[in-house]
């Protein structure tokens, strides 16, 4: 007997070890023709196939270009490897006459076997698509756009049976009613049913997840939309670090390297897997996600500032910076000076680089801070991916004994190199470090930095990072900048849960950064 769409779903994710679903919406395609966008996403899916667990095209894109566009869909669809499913993302519903002739489109006529679909009609505009039982369909819950919540979030009554909510005090919002009722439909149609919840919102995957522990979630957002990868994947894993989707489309088609991305991008998920199985950290990732998130700060971020503040290395006060600055805030990461602070923030540094879906083959810390953070951050990197990640540095004077020369450790011609510093003030360093991995004909892909102020120069309006991106044509990550700080204590200002110390920093930092903060460079 042919298997259901889950159960093809879920032997792919087993062969190529993904849960990552490749997007296929043909925003870049050269010219607005049905031609390129069949060779984009033909291109994509050539790159990708060995990482995708499955592929979503936007029947939107398609559309778009009219009879042409059609046609294309169904080329690429037909262009999918046979063991890959397809999930047509087609947000459809209708009564059920109506909803029947979509069914047969989405599966007969364009041979998707999955499908997207709204809710709001109710049953028997979803019916129609369980007639198929090799397909499947994910219902619409939490969407990941910022204006979900004009309807999604609003407050329902509690049901009264099933999911064990009598006892909350929480309010029950209308996308948990949608998980529940679509958790009652999968039951009633042997599990041709899923749910779409955004990843941008890990609070909303935590709560959907509780609510039905077994089901599929398509869970798109991460990438161009922002959504926060590691606390996604902590929140909406099943028990079984599963039956989470992650669709990313921009985030892939429009790197420079669509292969190398998809791989990066099943690392970093593979990265959350392997967290949630062994239960490793979790404890920060549950405290975070039970906390609504607001703005752009992602909940390794918010970690890593309270671990910075209770570590006192991020002091809060009045601070006279080199630049005759008076900073209300004051970073040292001289102050990590134990094995375990210098492990808790290698991680932070690791995951910052693997949801930056960065590639690069060595780490490289100039001395002498860096020397320190690129071998742990090259540790962290290997206890999260099981990657071995080679690392360098290089000493202030250089040897003319031995082995000679100022750099120790991991070959570095011909390498992509990321850098691992701390902080960047007058850019000094990095200069430096540019120069001597140049002259060893090795190529700068990143640099990685526990924070960015994100101020402008004295005489400059660009930053300090600002600067070194411009000149080098590098991309500058760091864990957090001045924009999460803000963020961070803002969030902590609306739960009612900063301190009289942390709204004052909220004010001065807020003051700060009017009269020195950046204006972020254009992509
Ligand atoms: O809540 C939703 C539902 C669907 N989408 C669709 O997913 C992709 C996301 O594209 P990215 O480039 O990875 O942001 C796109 O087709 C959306 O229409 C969604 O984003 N959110």
């Amino acid at each position: 007997m042919a298997m259901s769409f889950f159960e093809r779903l879920e032997a792919r994710v087993k062969s190529v070890d993904s849960l990552l679903c490749v997007g296929l919406d043909p925003h870049g395609a050269q010219e607005a023709t049905g031609a390129a966008a069949y060779e984009f996403c033909k291109r994509l899916i050539e790159a990708t196939a060995p990482y995708a667990a499955a592929y979503k095209p936007n029947i939107a894109f398609f559309e778009a270009l009219g009879a042409e566009g059609w046609q294309a869909l169904l080329e690429v669809v037909q262009s999918v490897p046979s063991d890959i499913p397809v999930i047509l993302d087609a947000k459809r519903g209708d009564i059920s006459t109506t909803a029947d002739a979509y069914a047969t489109a989405c599966f007969k006529s364009v041979g998707a076997t999955g499908v997207t679909l709204h809710g709001y009609m109710g049953m028997d505009s979803v019916a129609p698509f369980m007639r198929d039982p090799h397909a499947g369909a994910f219902i619409l819950c939490k969407t990941s756009n910022p204006s979900s919540a004009d309807f999604q979030t609003i407050p329902c009554s509690l049901p009264t049976i099933g999911s064990g909510c009598q006892s909350r005090v929480l309010p029950w919002l209308l996308y948990e009613e949608v998980a529940r009722r679509a958790g009652e439909w999968g039951t009633q149609y042997q599990d041709r049913i899923g749910l779409v919840v955004g990843a941008t919102d890990p609070d909303a995957l935590k709560r959907v997840r509780a609510i039905v522990p077994d089901m599929w979630i398509l869970a798109p957002g991460i990438g161009a939309q922002g959504g926060d990868l590691i606390g996604a994947c902590a929140a909406g894993l099943s028990k079984g670090a599963s039956k989470l989707l992650l669709p990313i489309s921009r985030g892939i088609s429009q790197a420079r390297d669509p292969a190398e991305a998809a791989e990066a991008f099943r690392a970093a998920i593979n990265v959350a897997r392997k967290q949630a199985r062994s239960q490793v950290d979790m404890s920060n990732v549950e405290s975070l996600v039970e906390a609504p998130r607001g703005g752009a700060l992602k909940s390794f971020q918010s970690d890593f500032i309270r671990f910075a503040l209770d570590s006192e290395v991020l002091l809060l006060g009045s601070f006279t910076l080199k630049s005759g600055r008076v900073s209300p805030y004051f970073f040292n990461a001289g102050k990590f000076t134990s094995g375990l602070a210098l492990k808790k923030l290698s991680h932070f540094y690791a995951r910052t680089l693997l949801e930056s879906g960065l590639v690069f083959d060595v780490l490289f810390g100039p001395a002498y801070k860096g020397i320190t953070l690129a071998s742990a951050v090259a540790i962290a990197l290997g206890e999260l991916t099981e990657r071995d990640v080679p690392f360098a540095y290089d000493r202030k004077e250089a040897k003319d004994h031995g082995e000679g020369g100022r750099l120790v450790g991991a070959a570095l011609s011909g390498k992509r190199v990321v850098i691992v510093d701390d902080v960047i003030t007058a850019g000094t360093a990095i200069r430096e470090s540019m120069q001597l991995l140049t002259s060893v004909q090795a190529e700068v892909v990143g640099v990685a930095l526990a924070l960015d102020r994100q101020e402008r120069g004295t005489d400059s309006p660009l930053s300090a990072v600002q600067s070194v991106e411009q000149q080098y044509g590098v991309q500058v990550l760091s864990v957090v900048g001045l924009r999460e700080l803000l963020d961070f204590f803002m969030e902590k200002a609306e739960n009612g849960k900063a301190g009289d110390g942390e709204k004052e920093a909220l004010e001065t930092i807020r003051e700060y950064r009017a009269q020195y903060g950046v204006v972020p460079l254009q992509a």
